[in-house]
């Protein structure tokens, strides 16, 4: 028989069911369709209600409309983009540590909570990391457990403390340029007095993105980078952080930002990828004489490994190689940047960093230390200084990276801090910026006091409520190469330069936007008065 004709009793058959359907009439279709649609609206409508009333959430506070729909589903016409992190900071307060943000959706701020969610539990990333997995699956937005153990444990030595600490000359490369920039810019604007106006928000974001592209791919292609504007201008006006940042933390907003040619946000994304690209193959294709010790050649040589599940394929190498670019810049740069902020606003605290690092023996005589006639400081001997370090801790917990909150799902059916039933399926937004601010833990929270950091403070700081780099398997795998250039950067500014606040800036500075991870000033960019230090005190071993 053939396979594809209908045996003879099944074609009556069918023919019966085709009458039948042709001869119920437009107006039963109707009367179906409207059926449906009511079923359909009632059981929405009544799942809402459950969900918002009813359900295991309802009894968390929170804004009513949040009982309705997701924090990140709402349209804000009434506060401007980039101050969503804001309206999370405000009910947080309102609220309380533990806050209703959407139907399936809670905010936490609460420091024992937090800890369960990213250590003890470890609950995976949520749909906001999924939704950037579209521009392909990295270390960072994965969300399965067993990749990620993976990823992470083949690119960790590029990482590590040993191979960080051999990045270091890079660094000071880096922080040798910043100063080159910082003199260009008084010599362009110097008054009799010898000070000049820079702006030390835009040079810190090209020290980070230099310091960046030093360490990842290399010191050839950062000249490149000097002539390629458009990488430049990206990572300068926040663009290279990348649309998917958009995706992540507003579906529509953010995509509607993304569409509008205007924005320039995709086009500088481009520009970056491309620049990226080009570098990478230029590697590849030079093979051993185009060897360089830094990140991308360890993630190259993943290839030589003898176990397959230790090779990272030549896309993973490219992804990840663009994760780092761009999280890597915005983060250093924002936190240098509220640091020097920070200490303008302090004058004493700015007093007795530099009393610390004018008491701190300058021990080597490498060449490469050399700058303008002084010696940069190598990180050996600032990495234990105890206000240096301070300062730095007290900059990352009030200028908290993770503004809009770290997002996890939870995977079983779970109770938080012994009290809080959470059922499968819930959406978790750690706020680490408002636990860093969160009066239960911080005394006067909004003061600048490195002090509180000190051994012998008498406000000692909780270091069970901070966590600027995260807790848990999902902890910034760069906290120790970040350390490191923001030690290199604030401790060489302060120790060679003077700088004279201008009020307008150090006001305009409190005004402050959040579109990819990590809060900014708003007007992207503070000036300061500068001028080298006359004679700065070297003392030397
Ligand atoms: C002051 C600077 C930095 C801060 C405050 C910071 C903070 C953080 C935080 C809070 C996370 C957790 C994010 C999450 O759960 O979604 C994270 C993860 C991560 N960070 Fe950083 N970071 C900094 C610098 C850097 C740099 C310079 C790089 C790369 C060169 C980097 C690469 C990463 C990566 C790859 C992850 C994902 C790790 C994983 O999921 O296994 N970060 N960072």
């Amino acid at each position: 028989m053939d396979f594809f004709t209908l045996p003879p009793n099944v074609e009556p058959f069918t023919k019966n069911i085709t009458d039948r359907i042709l001869s119920i009439n437009r107006h039963d279709i109707q009367n179906v369709g409207k059926v449906a649609t009511a079923t359909l609206a009632v059981y929405f409508v009544t799942s809402k209600l459950y969900s918002a009333f009813l359900g295991p959430l309802s009894s968390v506070p929170g804004p009513f409309q949040l009982k309705f729909y997701g924090f990140r589903y709402v349209p804000n016409i009434e506060s401007p983009p980039g101050s969503t992190w804001e309206k999370l900071h405000m009910w947080q307060s309102k609220y309380g540590n533990v806050v209703r943000l959407g139907p399936s959706t809670i905010g936490i701020a609460d420091k024992n909570m937090l800890k369960q969610i990213l250590s003890t539990d470890d609950f995976p990333k949520g749909p906001a990391y999924q939704r950037t997995q579209v521009g392909g699956v990295n270390v960072g937005n994965a969300d399965d457990r067993d990749f990620h153990k993976q990823r992470r444990r083949v690119i960790s030595p590029a990482f590590s403390v040993k191979f960080v600490d051999s990045l270091e000359r890079y660094m000071i490369t880096s922080a040798g340029t910043l100063m080159k920039s910082v003199d260009q810019s008084i010599a362009q604007t110097q008054r009799n007095d010898g000070y000049g106006k820079v702006d030390m928000w835009i040079l810190l974001k090209r020290f980070a993105l230099e310091i960046i592209g030093e360490s990842l791919f290399g010191g050839q292609t950062y000249r490149e980078l000097e002539n390629d504007s458009h990488t430049v201008n990206a990572s300068t006006n926040g663009g290279m952080i990348g649309p998917l940042n958009y995706i992540a933390n507003s579906p529509i907003l953010g995509v509607l930002k993304l569409l509008l040619p205007f924005t320039g946000i995709s086009e500088a994304y481009a520009n970056s990828s491309q620049f990226r690209d080009k570098v990478i193959l230029k590697r590849l294709q030079g093979g051993e004489n185009a060897r360089r010790e830094d990140i991308l050649q360890v993630l190259i040589d993943t290839q030589n490994e003898r176990n397959p599940e230790d090779r990272l394929p030549i896309d993973a190498v490219v992804g990840e190689t663009m994760l780092f670019w761009t999280i890597g810049t915005e983060t250093i740069s924002y936190v240098a940047g509220f640091a020097i902020i920070e200490l303008l606003k302090n004058p004493q605290v700015f007093a007795t960093l530099r009393e610390e690092l004018d008491n701190c023996f300058i021990t080597s005589k490498k060449e490469s230390l050399k700058n303008g006639g002084n010696t940069l400081f190598e990180h050996e001997q600032i990495k234990h200084l105890p206000y240096l370090n301070a300062v730095i801790d007290e900059t990352l917990r009030i200028h908290s990276g993770a503004t809009e909150g770290l997002e996890r799902i939870t995977d079983k059916d779970t109770v938080l801090g012994d009290r809080l039933f959470v059922p499968k399926g819930t959406i978790l937004n750690c706020n680490m910026f408002y636990v860093q601010l969160n009066p239960d833990y911080w005394p006067e929270p909004t003061k600048f006091i490195p002090e509180r950091w000190l051994p012998d403070s008498n406000i000692p700081a909780d270091q069970e409520a901070f966590f600027p780099f995260s807790i848990g398997s999902r902890n910034c795998i760069a906290k120790q190469f970040a350390m490191q250039a923001l030690r290199l950067a604030v401790a060489n500014l302060i120790k060679f330069y003077d700088f004279e606040g201008i009020p307008e800036e150090i006001n305009a500075s409190n005004e402050r936007s959040c579109f990819g991870a990590i809060l900014g000033v708003r007007s992207n960019s503070f000036k300061v008065f500068m001028k080298r230090r006359q004679a700065t005190p070297m003392k030397t071993t």
